[in-house]
């Protein structure tokens, strides 16, 4: 018999032996999400005990965790926004620093009310489509991604939050197959120089798609694609908001700037301090 503390020792000591960070908090997370159990069940019914053939599963997830395989991708889920998604190996895990478009989102533009027409370029799970839709309950949303898989994922997303009504996913290059205009094209586009992609962690490199993370020699290929239809893409007063790559800011201001929609200032800080969402001016 093994008590829901015991396990969570013997996961944390092997968390400790891989070298992951915070081995105890990941064997919690584990525990939690793998038996669908509260912080309360494990602090007050700790001495509970788990069945053999949950130990044995725990243990096979835990030696992949220590692999480094992330939890998001040994549970399927993740949290964007509050909202409950479900990932694919062709989607990029959401990242809490992609918050920050939303939050710029709603600095400018809000009203909640208001009948915003969205555009979420390289939509992937449809976390920041999904995210805005909630907040603007009048809006509607179009997803692109290139990635079949992918946008089938966003369109399982947006179903069960009830935000399908009020959303499209397509398959699609960027702005390709899009006529009509916007009031607001939002992106979190791959960013990653290509040479850059073999030192990133392995986390990352080995189970997020590629897709959405090479940008090209330079990282910028996306942006320079994205720069050239907003013009075309954005509605009067239409305004985009791009995720960044650390030190990209410079360098996309330009790009946007010399395509006729600047950004409005400095762009909008993630919680680390980094500039991690630009904002164009309204047209
Ligand atoms: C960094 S991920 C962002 C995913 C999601 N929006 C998020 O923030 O979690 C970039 C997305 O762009 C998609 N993508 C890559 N190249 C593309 C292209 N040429 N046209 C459209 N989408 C593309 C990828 O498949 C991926 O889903």
């Amino acid at each position: 018999m093994t008590r829901r503390t015991e396990l969570l020792r013997e996961l944390a000591a092997g968390f400790a032996a891989a070298g992951l960070e915070a081995p105890e908090r990941e064997a919690r997370a584990l525990v939690k999400a793998a038996l669908g159990l509260s912080d309360l069940d494990l602090l007050a019914r700790g001495e509970e005990s788990v069945a053999a053939d949950e130990v044995a599963r725990l243990r096979g997830l835990a030696a992949r965790r220590a692999g480094g395989e992330p939890l998001a991708r040994l549970t399927g889920r993740r949290e964007f926004w509050s909202l409950d998604l479900s990932l694919s190996p062709d989607t990029l895990v959401p990242r809490p620093d992609t918050e920050t478009l939303i939050e710029a989102a709603l600095e400018v533009f809000p009203d909640r009310s208001a009948p915003l027409r969205i555009l979420d370029l390289g939509t992937g799970s449809g976390a920041i489509l999904a995210a805005l839709l909630s907040e603007y309950p009048a809006a509607w949303g179009l997803g692109v991604d290139l990635s079949e898989g992918a946008a089938r994922q966003a369109r399982e997303n947006l179903a069960p939050l009830g935000l399908n009504r009020r959303a499209a996913v397509i398959v699609g290059t960027w702005d390709a197959a899009i006529s009509g205009r916007f009031d607001l094209v939002v992106s979190n586009p791959p960013y990653i120089p290509s040479t850059d992609i073999p030192m990133l962690d392995v986390e990352v490199r080995d189970h997020d798609p590629r897709l959405a993370l090479d940008g090209g020699n330079d990282g910028l290929d996306a942006y320079r694609a994205i720069a050239e239809s907003l013009p075309r893409l954005l509605a009067t007063g239409g305004r985009a908001i791009l995720e960044l790559g650390i030190g990209q800011e410079v360098e996309v201001a330009a790009l946007l700037a010399a395509k006729g929609v600047p950004p409005d200032g400095p762009a909008r800080r993630d919680l680390g301090g980094v500039a991690r969402a630009i904002v164009t001016m309204a047209l």
